[in-house]
């Protein structure tokens, strides 16, 4: 059988020794002394039922000696604490309680080191101390180890437990037995924004209720791992990018035609540098006239913007069996246009009454959010030259962007134009589309179609939408700008300040909730890393000795716990809140007892946690990557 031996680092337990039969007989009490003895009830408990019914130990007055068979004084050496430890009460745990101690000590940087965990034991028989050296420590367990129903009878059914109040517990605590704990230590943990500040149960103007914001965040992660489907007869590998998928339907050519006498497909595809996804536009049939004509693409790189989707880089190629130019972007997951988000249902049901008129209030945003994008493009001295229902998209709720930058500076680059001319069209664009948005018909603001148009808006939104819709598409002359426009719409934009701010507190609420689960995912990995290691250091038991062995009960403690009929207890809260103190490494103690319950241990979680540390750093160290290790930090 193998022992371990008493590691270096302080926070090892001290194995609490059941003494010999001749200090059985000094513990059992004769009448005599027994007025001196404490009452063990009393230092289990914290009261003796029979104190006043014939026990014949001694009863203190106050309660608080119950935790006193926890603060035996921190060793000086390893002997001493043994020898303190002969002393002590002999403590056979029954069931799997929580030892609730007296309140986690207020955060100090001065604050002394925990009592050293006591080890208790009553299998004397089998391990005398002299049995592992000068720093007796449990053995590791029988090869025929079992977990024995450790509920199984009622020791501490009616444990006074002051303090404690079920009704008030928080439910991530809410466990099958009861469960005596400790609060964590919230000062380890940033706290969340009250929710009474933060609603995430309620829609708002950019994200959606909490359940539904996961539920879309799920398919967004879905949709980055799609895979193409055999047969799409597409490049295997282009420029570094592969696993291609066109994103629209590529058999329509002319539906196709948004650049003007060019077709464009949009493809989803992996770089396989950088192994993340890309939004590839791929402009068919196109001779590059001067390897400058790429520079307009190194600008807009840079100008990166929460109105644009970002471009990362542009290059020709023969893949596609033509000269094509390819223009690499951010791909946006489960992005649609807004043609696709607000236009095709009125043109999938025309006559029928498809279109379902956008709500004013998503109007305004979709406007404010343009008109800062354009506002952004035009002061560093560009022209977006495409602003088209099939080109802004809606990447997630009520956001918009605008998409295909920089490709018309490409195409065009023969062809010298006004930029303070193409920005005025920028603005008449911007009008079209919003015409377009209002009706419900790209055609909204051609020709015979304007004052049907005019009046469509006038039923269905204010008269300021209205406005903003003429002011764009009118000829007001070389001094009409995107700064003019946004004067007009000071009052909205200070609205959509508001909602984007309330947008970021609830992310962040959010984000705050999802923090800890990424947190304990690095501890479970630790544990993975650390439990049942086959062989380390040429020592096959390495994962069940020193510092590990409590990492090992603990992790039975925490996964392996059965209920009173044998069960297993599968309750996750048990586990987030085992593991949520754990990684907040509090000073509340529990008691781990070995599977043939012949040992237990009295450990705080911050003796655990220094156990969990060392044993993975020993792993870490003697691993070839410290850099991959760091990463679990
Ligand atoms: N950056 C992007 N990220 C994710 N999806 C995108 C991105 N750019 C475009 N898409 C998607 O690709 C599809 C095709 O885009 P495209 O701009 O070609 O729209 P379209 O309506 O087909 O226009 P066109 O008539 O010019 O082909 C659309 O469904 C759009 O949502």
């Amino acid at each position: 059988m193998a022992f371990f031996t008493r590691p270096q680092s302080a926070n090892a337990a001290i194995k609490i020794v059941r003494p010999s039969s001749g200090d059985d007989d000094q513990l059992r009490p004769s009448r005599k002394d027994s007025v001196q003895r404490q009452c063990r009830n009393i230092m289990i408990y914290g009261s003796c039922k029979f104190e006043n019914k014939g026990c014949a130990y001694y009863h203190p007055p106050a309660r608080s000696t119950r935790s006193s068979v926890l603060s035996i004084p921190r060793a000086e050496s390893p002997s001493k604490g043994l020898s303190q430890s002969v002393n002590a009460p002999v403590f056979i745990p029954k069931v799997p309680a929580h030892i609730k101690t007296a309140s986690t000590p207020p955060p100090s940087i001065a604050t002394p080191p925990p009592p050293e965990p006591q080890y208790h034991h009553d299998n004397q028989q089998q391990q005398q101390p002299e049995e592992y050296g000068e720093y007796p420590y449990p053995p590791v367990g029988d090869e025929e180890m079992e977990m024995h129903d450790i509920n199984s009878n009622n020791f501490y059914a009616d444990t006074p437990y002051d303090g404690y109040d079920p009704s008030t517990a928080n439910p991530y605590f809410a466990s099958a037995t009861p469960f005596l704990r400790q609060p964590l230590n919230y000062h380890l943990y940033s706290s969340v924004i009250p929710s009474a500040f933060v609603n995430s149960v309620t829609d708002t103007q950019f994200v959606p209720p909490s359940s539904e914001l996961r539920t879309l965040l799920q398919s967004r992660g879905e949709d980055l791992h799609i895979a193409p489907a055999p047969g799409l007869n597409l490049p295997e590998e282009l420029q570094g990018y592969h696993s291609l998928i066109p994103l629209e339907n590529t058999n329509g050519a002319s539906e196709r035609r948004k650049f003007g006498n060019w077709t464009s497909t949009v493809y989803r595809a992996v770089n396989s540098i950088d192994g993340t996804v890309y939004c590839l536009r791929r402009i068919e049939n196109y001779r590059l006239p001067h390897q400058a004509a790429f520079t307009a693409i190194e600008t807009w790189a840079k100008l990166q913007h929460s109105g644009i989707v970002s471009i990362h880089e542009a290059f020709t190629t023969h893949a596609f069996g033509d000269s094509s130019l390819v223009v690499a972007y951010a791909y946006h997951p489960k992005a649609q246009t807004l043609f696709d988000a607000h236009l095709k249902s009125a043109y999938g049901t025309r006559g029928a009454g498809g279109f379902q008129p956008i709500p004013e209030r998503t109007l305004w945003s979709y406007i404010v959010q343009l008109a800062g994008t354009i506002k952004r493009v035009h002061d560093a001295g560009h022209v977006v030259r495409m602003i088209d229902v099939s080109k802004v998209l809606v990447t997630s709720k009520n956001r918009v962007r605008i998409s295909s930058c920089g490709i018309f500076d490409v195409l065009l680059y023969d062809t010298p134009q006004d930029t303070h001319l193409l920005q005025q069209d920028d603005l008449t664009m911007f009008g079209r589309l919003l015409f377009a948005l209002c009706t419900g018909n790209v055609m909204a603001s051609s020709g015979g179609n304007f004052q049907k148009s005019l009046e469509v808006m006038g039923r269905l939104y204010s008269p300021e939408i209205k406005a903003v819709a003429l002011f764009l598409v009118n000829k007001g002359g070389p001094h009409k700008s995107i700064g003019q426009l946004l004067e007009m719409l000071s009052s909205k934009v200070a609205a959509e300040m508001g909602d984007a701010l309330n947008a970021a507190d609830t992310m962040e609420n959010e984000l705050m909730g999802e923090l800890e689960n990424a947190r304990l995912v690095r501890l479970l990995c630790k544990f993975n890393f650390i439990n049942e290691r086959p062989e380390f250091a040429r020592e096959p038991r390495w994962s069940e000795t020193g510092d590990r062995y409590i990492v090992k009960l603990f992790r039975d403690y925490v996964f392996h716990q059965v209920d009173e009929s044998g069960n297993p207890s599968v309750n996750l809260s048990h586990v987030l809140a085992c593991l949520s103190k754990l990684d907040s490494g509090t000073d509340e103690r529990i008691m781990l007892v070995s599977r043939d319950e012949q040992s237990c241990l009295v450990v705080s979680y911050k003796d655990i946690k220094a156990c969990v540390e060392s044993s993975f750093s020993e792993l870490a160290r003697a691993g070839s990557s410290t850099t991959t290790a760091s990463g679990y930090r």
